[in-house]
C-alpha cells in the first residue's frame, strides 16, 4: 500500500510535529490566544456602541451603525486586514513600532464588531417585553429591571453567539501574517506553515490544526453546557403531577388556619381618559372601588379593559382625567411608590426565568424594600406558602405548570403587601383544569380584604366574587352595577349581546 504510506509521511510525520511542538505551544499558541483575545475584547466594546446606536429611535445613530455593519460584515476578512494594515501601516509603524499586531488586532476587532453588535442587539431585543413590565410592576426602577433582569437575560442568551465569535476571532487571527509576522510574532497557522516548508511534509500544519480544534471544541461545549444550565437551572427530580392534583393543593391552604386579612385601599376614577399616540383608547371612565371590595371589568377585545389596568398603576401614562388611592392623587405620586402599593397580576405571569419562585418572590423584597436577604426569603416562603407552593420553591418557572406560575406570580405581588392588586385576565393563558386553583386563591385574596381590579372572561367567577362588575366597549364603561344586575338584569343592548356570546 504504497499511496497510504505517502500519506502517512505527510501527514504523521510524528518526529516533524514534536521538533515544532515547542515552538507551537510558546509561540503560535500564544500569539494566537493574543490575536483573538484582544480583537473580541475589542469588538464586544465596538459591538455595545453599535447596538445601542441600533436600538436607539434617533436615524443619526441608527444610520452610521447600519452603513458600519454592512461595510465590515460585508467585506471578506482578508481585504479588511490588508487595507487596515497596509493602509495605516505608516501610522502604525510611528505609533506602535515594526509589530504588525496593533494594526491586525484592530482590523479584526472592526470585522468582530459588527457581528458582536449585531448579536448584542438582537439579544437585547429577544427580551420579552413583559420582564420589564413586571419589574416595573414591582416598584423596581427602569434602571434595575435593566441590571437586574433585561440584561442579564439578554447576555445569557448571546452567551453562545459571543463564544462562536471568539472562535471566529481565533481562526480569522491566521489572516494577520498577511501584514508580515517576525519570528516570535507568529500564531498557529504560520509556524505550522513554516516548518511544514522546512520538513517538505504536512504533519506541522496537521498539528496546527490539531491546536486549532483543542481551542475550539471544548470552548463550544462548554457553551452548550453554560447555556443548558442557566436555561432550565439544576434539573428538578420530581416524578410529574397531574394537574388536577394542583385544586388539592390549593384546597389544602384554604383550609389551613384562619390566615391575616388584608388592610385593602379605595381607588376612584375621575373622567380617565388613555391613548397610545393619537389613538384615544379609554374615554371619559369614572368609576370607584371602595376598599376591600373586588371589581371585575368584562367587555369584548379592544375594549380597553388592560389598558385601564395599566392606568391605574400608571405603566401606561393616563392623558387626562385623576386618579386617587385613598385620598392622594396617584397621578403625581412618584411611580415606583405607586407601584409599591397598587401591585399587578399578568396574563403571561411574566416571572423572571432564571430565578427560582423563591428568588421571583424575595428579588424585589431584598432590591426594593431593601429587605436583608434572609428576611426576604423567609417572607417569600410564607407567601408561597399561603399559595400552595411550600414544596415548590426551589423550581424554576419552567418547571412548574402555568397555574403553578400563576400563583407564584400572586405570591410575588402579594410579598410586597399592596393595598390593591389589578389582574389582567391571569387566567386566559392556563389550561381549563389548572384555572380553579388560581381563581380559589383570588377568591380567598377578595375575602381577606384584599381591594382588587380583575378583568377576566371567567363569568362564573365574576358573577360568585365581584362586589361589583364593569362592563366596557370601545374605550368606555357601558354598565357598571352588582353581578345580579349586569347578569341577571343587563339594561344595555351592547352588554346583552357582549352575554349572549360569552355565557
Ligand atoms: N401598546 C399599544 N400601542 C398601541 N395601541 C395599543 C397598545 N396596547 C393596546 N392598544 C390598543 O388599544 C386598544 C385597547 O387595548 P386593550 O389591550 O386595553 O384592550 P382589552 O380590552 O384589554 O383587550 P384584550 O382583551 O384583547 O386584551 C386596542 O385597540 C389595542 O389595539
Amino acid at each position: 500500500m504504497e499511496w497510504l504510506e505517502t500519506l502517512r509521511r505527510s501527514f504523521l510525520d510524528f518526529d516533524a510535529m514534536a521538533s515544532v511542538l515547542p515552538s507551537m505551544f510558546y509561540i503560535g499558541l500564544k500569539n494566537t490566544l493574543i490575536l483573538a483575545a484582544f480583537s473580541t475584547f475589542f469588538g464586544v466594546l465596538i459591538g455595545i456602541v453599535l447596538a445601542v446606536m441600533g436600538i436607539s429611535r434617533s436615524p443619526w445613530l441608527k444610520l452610521p451603525a447600519r452603513i458600519y455593519t454592512d461595510i465590515f460584515r460585508g467585506l471578506p476578512a482578508t481585504v479588511t486586514i490588508l487595507l487596515i494594515g497596509q493602509g495605516f501601516a505608516r501610522i502604525g509603524r510611528e505609533l506602535f513600532g515594526p509589530s504588525p499586531f496593533p494594526l491586525g488586532i484592530a482590523a479584526l476587532s472592526l470585522i468582530a464588531g459588527a457581528y458582536i453588535g449585531e448579536i448584542f442587539r438582537s439579544g437585547i431585543q429577544s427580551v420579552d417585553k413583559g420582564q420589564m413590565e413586571a419589574c416595573r410592576a414591582l416598584s423596581m426602577s427602569y434602571g434595575q429591571g435593566m441590571r437586574l433582569i433585561v440584561v442579564p437575560q439578554g447576555i445569557r442568551r448571546i452567551l453562545p453567539a459571543l463564544v462562536n465569535q471568539f472562535i471566529g476571532n481565533v481562526k480569522d487571527s491566521s489572516l494577520v501574517y498577511f501584514l508580515g509576522l517576525l519570528t516570535y510574532q507568529r500564531d498557529l497557522f504560520r509556524v505550522g506553515q513554516d516548518q511544514a516548508v522546512v520538513t517538505g511534509n504536512l504533519s506541522p500544519l496537521l498539528l496546527a490544526g490539531i491546536f486549532y480544534l483543542i481551542i475550539t471544541v471544548p470552548l463550544t461545549h462548554l457553551v452548550n453546557y453554560i447555556d443548558d444550565r442557566l436555561r432550565t437551572g439544576r434539573i428538578v427530580k420530581q416524578a410529574p403531577v397531574s394537574g388536577l392534583e394542583e385544586v388539592t393543593e390549593q384546597a389544602a391552604v384554604k383550609n389551613a388556619d384562619a390566615r391575616p386579612t388584608f388592610k385593602g385601599g379605595s381607588l376612584k376614577i375621575d373622567h380617565l381618559t388613555m391613548a397610545y399616540g393619537e389613538v384615544e383608547v379609554l374615554k371619559d371612565v369614572t368609576l370607584e372601588v371602595p376598599a376591600g371590595s373586588v371589581t371585575c371589568v368584562i367587555g369584548p377585545s379592544g375594549s380597553g379593559k388592560s389598558t385601564l389596568l395599566r392606568g391605574l398603576n400608571r405603566l401606561v401614562e393616563p392623558k387626562a382625567g385623576a386618579v386617587t388611592l385613598d385620598g392622594s392623587d396617584v397621578l403625581t405620586m412618584q411611580p415606583e411608590t405607586l407601584r409599591r402599593r397598587i401591585g399587578m397580576v399578568f396574563q403571561q405571569f411574566n416571572l423572571f426565568p432564571d430565578h427560582t419562585a423563591l428568588q421571583n418572590v424575595s428579588l424585589a423584597l431584598n432590591k426594593v424594600k431593601k429587605m436583608s436577604t434572609a428576611e426576604a426569603r423567609k417572607l417569600a416562603e410564607e407567601r408561597l406558602t399561603d399559595v400552595g407552593l411550600a414544596s415548590r420553591m426551589n423550581h424554576r418557572p419552567a418547571n412548574l405548570s402555568g397555574g403553578q406560575q400563576q400563583r407564584v406570580a400572586i405570591a410575588r405581588t402579594l410579598a410586597m403587601e399592596p393595598e390593591v392588586i389589578l389582574f389582567d385576565e391571569v387566567t386566559s393563558a392556563l389550561d381549563p383544569e389548572l384555572v380553579k386553583g388560581v381563581l380559589e386563591l383570588m377568591t380567598d385574596l377578595g375575602k381577606r380584604g384584599m381591594t382588587m381590579v380583575v378583568v377576566t372572561h371567567e363569568m362564573g367567577f365574576a358573577r360568585k366574587v365581584a362586589d361589583q362588575v364593569v362592563f366596557m366597549d370601545e374605550g368606555r364603561i357601558i354598565e357598571a352595577g352588582a353581578p345580579q344586575q349586569i347578569f341577571d338584569n343587563p339594561k344595555n343592548e351592547r352588554l346583552k349581546h357582549f352575554l349572549q356570546e360569552v355565557l
